[in-house]
């Protein structure tokens, strides 16, 4: 719920904003996350622990964790949880083999079937972070498949909250999507995690003509290929409930092509990034 603050401050309700714009709307999240945040130190419990009369804290009161820790845990959450499915080993089926090298697999993990996209990539660890985390909102200008990707806040340097929103494409059979989610980066000796799960925003809800998709829990994981520098293994887990009533055999097609797409797109953009030798 938009705080009654913020409604009041805009002069909207909450009928204006189901017409509203999309910025409109991605503002008034904005705002409406902005506004969480003066609420942290105000949230107050009443202390139930029998530690309570022991310690010196005030007696009434304990800070519970405010909106900003909230979604970094769930995207903290949201990466153990899909590398926790990468790291079960068996029982995955190939799906594509491109000439490309790149690999699909896919497995059914606790009832949802899920995508793992393998391919090498000519560029550095931290050129695909900056690529794929740092300027996500340049993506659509690469890649066909996305119309817009906006970062609507960013919660410390490895965590945001972005809306994205995919490309009304022709070879696109399951029509447009939006998406919002909360993505969380880290780097591990010299490896990249980057991990997220779909999200649900009062102030932000399902735009008019789309549909609202939910992806992960999901990762990408991003390793250096032997003493390469200029090489890394790319693995990327992808789960996704596209919404909407479509047969089930045909999102299990787009997926995987939607992640070679993707692939396809970011070596091409690599290719060009990169200056002539
Ligand atoms: C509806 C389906 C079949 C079509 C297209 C959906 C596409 C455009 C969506 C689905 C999941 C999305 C991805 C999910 C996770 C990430 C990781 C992040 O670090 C960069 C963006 C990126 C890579 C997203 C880009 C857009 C994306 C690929």
């Amino acid at each position: 719920m938009l705080p009654a603050v913020v409604k009041l401050c805009c002069g909207i309700s909450y009928p204006h904003l189901r017409t509203a714009t999309g910025l409109q709307r991605t503002a008034a999240a904005v705002i409406g996350l902005e506004m969480s945040h003066f609420h942290r130190w105000g949230q107050v419990q009443r202390h139930s622990s029998p530690h309570a009369a022991l310690s010196d804290e005030p007696k009434s009161t304990i800070v519970v964790p405010c909106r900003e820790e909230h979604y970094q845990t769930q995207g903290r959450v949201a990466m153990e949880a899909a590398l926790g499915m990468l790291q079960e080993e068996g029982g995955w089926k190939l799906e594509v083999t491109e000439s490309s090298g790149d690999i699909i697999c896919s497995k059914v993990l606790r009832g949802k079937k899920v995508f793992r996209l393998q391919a090498v990539l000519e560029a550095s660890v931290d050129d695909l972070y900056d690529v794929l985390f740092v300027r996500v909102e340049q993506m659509h200008q690469w890649n066909p498949s996305i119309q817009r990707i906006r970062v609507l806040q960013r919660l410390g340097p490895e965590t945001v909250i972005t809306h994205e929103v995919s490309a009304a494409t022709t070879g696109n059979l399951i029509g447009q999507r939006d998406f919002l989610s909360v993505r969380h980066s880290c780097k591990h000796r010299s490896k990249v995690f980057l991990g997220g799960t779909a999200i649900q925003l009062e102030a932000l809800p399902p735009q008019s003509g789309f549909v609202r998709a939910e992806d992960g829990p999901t990762c990408i994981i991003i390793e250096p290929v032997g003493d390469f520098p200029n090489k890394s293994k790319f693995t990327w887990l992808l789960n996704m409930d596209v919404k909407g009533w479509l047969p089930t055999s045909l999102v299990n097609q787009a997926i995987p092509r939607a992640q070679l797409d993707f692939t396809k797109h970011l070596r091409i953009h690599l290719q060009t990034q990169r200056p002539p030798v």
